[in-house]
């Protein structure tokens, strides 16, 4: 499966450490940015949530806390964002929320720990049943 990933300044040296171990397992696709200058995490969320929508497919966004990647992303229509701050977060939203993207906070994860997350993120598949019909419920909202 194709995986996007992208974020900001802040987490700009956990991302490279994200992208070379997924890289063993997936084909990541790498958004930016592309160094530790400054520069505004909405941009890089609408980058990567376009991407997850027009192919289909999971993404992973990190910010220093990673709220406002998360927050900037769940705007866009057909993107259901989770900050994860543990596997059992990365569980709970496949199993029950079809999370499309993961939002990790890279000021406040250990790298090693992050890559537990995002192994569970991928590796869990959504329940669907109850949970199918609850999601296509709140993804009507707004309209
Ligand atoms: O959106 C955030 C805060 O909720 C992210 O953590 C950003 O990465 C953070 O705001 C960036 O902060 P900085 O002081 O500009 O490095």
């Amino acid at each position: 499966m194709k995986i996007f990933i992208a974020s900001d300044h802040a987490a700009f040296n956990e991302k490279t450490i994200m992208v070379e171990y997924l890289k063993k397992n997936h084909e990541v696709v790498d958004l930016g940015t592309h160094s530790t200058e400054s520069t505004n995490y909405f941009e890089w969320a609408k980058k990567l949530v376009q991407k997850v929508v027009e192919e289909k497919t999971q993404g992973i966004l990190l910010c220093g806390s990673g709220q406002g990647v998360c927050m900037t992303a769940n705007r866009f229509k057909g993107i259901r964002a989770a900050l994860c701050r543990d596997e059992d977060d990365a569980r709970m939203t496949r199993l029950h929320n079809d999370a499309n993207v993961l939002c990790i906070a890279g000021r406040k994860t250990h790298p090693e720990f992050m890559k537990k997350i995002v192994d569970v993120f991928l590796s869990t598949e959504f329940e669907g049943g109850r949970h199918q019909t609850r999601v296509d419920q709140f993804n009507n909202l707004g309209e």
